[in-house]
């Protein structure tokens, strides 16, 4: 019984175990940040779920990019304050999301991209954070 270890010591020992797992590398990226996209379930919009949610984009003034599954929109303010506001409470999601726009911004315009590079074209994540910047565009 010398080398008994109690459940805590063992749990501590997995813990460990998986975290280094988790830290080896599947391609691009980690094994934990291919666990937490398979478990978020990050794929491109099904032939369905484009027929439900483009039109609504297009009502939206969001256009599809031509030669890339991705969707574009520009936004103007009364001056810079107003937009880079805006910016701010975008950027803000995007880190809450972990789903970032592609961006520019000259003055009191911004011109905003989405596409989710994880799976390469529009994922759920666009749509979430495409509905997400139109409020935020308002406020
Ligand atoms: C490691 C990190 O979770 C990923 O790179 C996230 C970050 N932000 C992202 N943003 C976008 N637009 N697409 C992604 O696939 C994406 N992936």
């Amino acid at each position: 019984m010398g080398s008994y270890m109690g459940p805590c010591n063992q749990d501590q020992l997995a813990q460990s175990a998986l975290i280094q797992y988790s830290r080896e590398r599947v391609g691009e990226c980690t094994v934990g940040e291919y666990l937490h996209r398979m478990a978020a379930k990050i794929q491109t919009l099904s032939e369905e779920e484009r027929e439900h949610f483009l039109p609504l984009l297009r009502n939206a003034q969001w256009v599809e990019v031509v030669g890339r599954d991705a969707i574009y929109k520009e936004f103007v303010f009364k001056d810079f304050n107003q937009a880079f506001g805006f910016m701010s409470r975008v950027a803000l999601q995007a880190e809450k999301m972990d789903h970032h726009p592609e961006w520019f911004n000259v003055y009191n315009k911004v011109q905003i991209t989405l596409s989710t590079h994880d799976c390469g074209g529009l994922s759920q994540r666009d749509i979430s954070l495409a509905t997400f910047i139109d409020q935020a565009s308002v406020l």
